[in-house]
């Protein structure tokens, strides 16, 4: 891309728009600028819901199969474009480019998924207690759908969203993160390419998220709000959006605990917590945060765990072969690093250090912490980076109670080679999805979300379409 391409305009009703006020987009792993797009305010919020209200009325009367073919065409350009944006996404988040590569997919398998989902909204007929009466239950689209994303999965997080409310009949406004708007606006150019028509998507970057989200919020014509971020933010806007009773969808933090059986296959459970703690520098919902080991295997499993995170590649994720790259910003390195000096205070020992000499960007080096105990900071708090704190236990009933023990409830993994562990453990545990002998479970086809306060609702599967549809009850009378 040149200069120029990357400083972008907002899409809304189907045109870009350029404002006099714009944000910088940063490179996390430079910390240089390197583009811009507009600083929307309550007017582009506005502008946005009138857009997406005067073409709910075309869109929601389109056929299934157009929607589902548009989808389709949707699914087909960003595959024509999948290393540009995955390039766009590396630069503004920072992530490695085969990870990035990687989300652009997983990103599009939602809108796969969506447009062949888009054929399959049934209804039902009951029978009725009266002879002369029919019941009839039809799905139909809920309407003007307000989608607000994280930074961290700058494209996944936009179409597993966007996706099933198109595919519903809905139209939608979105507000990306303001760290990484250049992948949402390319998504857009994508959409609007697919010829997916004026003011069914639109994407209104802003940092001023509270005002932007307010207009939306207030606007009785939004009948929806689907929420991605963190805890805190996501109790705001329930608060908020109960004022006009919109439907809600809400995808927050996470605590993950990670057990390690007595029975485990070590090998399988440190390449499975590699793979989830790692993933994106530690910056996900679903990232292992609490590790359990239980005491029998703790040696073996540390000792494995150590060698493989030391071998793991620091670097801007242009690099080849980098492994893990910068985190979003320096107040998150921030909060990193209090957790690991929190922990030492406490008496845990640190195995590796996660300074980079000399870098330019918001890195730091993966590190294991042992000896942890559940009163630590990393044990208690979303860390969303690079440490792996190691805790042990001896009963598998007391580890079930600890991992509880916790207003979260979005991810949870458990290693067993033991069938009878698998069933125990994954019953018992108060989280939303639970991986057993997988450290990396998500799929478009499975149902995403948390339980407890990590969530309401489910996105991917069919599940996530139901959220965006009404169920409406015809009761037919013979006369
Ligand atoms: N459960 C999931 O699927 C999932 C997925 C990704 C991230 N997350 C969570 O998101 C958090 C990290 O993302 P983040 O830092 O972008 O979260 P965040 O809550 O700070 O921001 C998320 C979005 O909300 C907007 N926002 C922030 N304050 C707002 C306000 N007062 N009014 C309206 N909008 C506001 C932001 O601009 C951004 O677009 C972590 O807690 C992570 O666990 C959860
Ligand atoms: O960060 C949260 C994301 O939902 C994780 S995933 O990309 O869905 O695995």
């Amino acid at each position: 891309m040149n200069q120029q391409e990357w400083n972008k305009g907002l899409y809304v009703n189907g045109e870009w728009l350029t404002l006099a006020e714009t944000i910088p987009v940063q490179n996390p792993a430079t910390r240089e600028v390197i583009g811009s797009v507009p600083d929307g305010s309550v007017k582009e919020a506005k502008l946005a819901v009138d857009a997406a209200h005067k073409a709910f009325e075309a869109w929601s009367k389109t056929t299934a199969y157009e929607r589902a073919a548009l989808l389709e065409r949707w699914h087909q350009v960003i595959e024509s474009r999948l290393d540009e944006i995955a390039f766009v996404m590396t630069m503004e988040q920072g992530k490695p480019l085969a990870e990035a590569k990687g989300e652009v997919q997983y990103a599009n398998s939602y809108i796969k998924w969506y447009a062949e989902e888009a054929k399959r909204i049934y209804g039902e007929t009951i029978p009725a207690s009266s002879g002369s009466k029919r019941i009839l239950v039809q799905k139909q689209p809920v309407g003007v759908v307000a989608a607000i994303t994280p930074w961290n999965f700058p494209a996944a997080m936009i179409t597993r969203k966007i996706a099933p409310a198109l595919a519903a009949g809905c139209t939608t406004v979105t507000k990306p993160a303001e760290q990484t708007p250049l992948t949402a606006l390319l998504l857009a150019e994508c959409a609007h390419e697919a010829g997916i028509p004026a003011g069914v998507i639109n994407i209104v970057t802003t940092s001023k998220a509270g005002e932007v989200v307010d207009v939306w919020l207030d606007d009785s014509r939004v009948k929806k709000l689907t929420f991605t971020g963190s805890t805190p933010v996501g109790k705001l806007l329930m608060r908020k959006a109960a004022d006009t009773v919109k439907k809600i969808s809400l995808e927050l933090g996470g605590l993950a605990p990670f057990i390690v059986a007595e029975d485990a296959n070590i090998e399988a459970a440190v390449k499975g917590l590699i793979q989830s703690k790692f993933r994106n520098a530690g910056q996900t919902c679903i990232c292992a945060n609490r590790i359990y080991v239980h005491e029998a295997v703790k040696e073996s499993f540390l000792q494995a765990l150590t060698q493989a995170v030391e071998a793991l590649r620091v670097g801007k994720g242009t690099e080849d072969k980098v492994e893990i790259g910068p985190l979003i910003d320096d107040r998150a390195v921030q909060k990193v690093q209090h957790q690991i000096d929190d922990a030492i205070a406490k008496g845990a020992t640190l195995h590796g250090s996660p300074v980079v000499e000399g870098s330019t960007g918001y890195f730091m080096k993966p590190v294991v912490l042992s000896g942890v105990t559940d009163d630590m900071v990393c044990m208690q708090e979303e860390t969303f980076g690079p440490i792996a704190p190691v805790s042990t236990f001896t009963d598998d009933q007391e580890v079930i109670q600890r991992a509880n023990a916790t207003p979260y409830g979005l991810a949870a993994y458990v290693f067993t080679q033991s069938l009878t562990k698998a069933f125990y453990f994954s019953e018992n545990l108060e989280y939303g999805i639970v991986g057993v002998n997988d450290g990396g479970p998500s799929v478009a086809q499975a149902p995403f979300g948390g339980m407890k306060e990590s969530g309401l609702g489910r996105e991917g599967s069919h599940h996530g379409l139901e959220e965006y549809l009404e169920v409406k009850y015809i009761s037919l009378q013979f006369v």
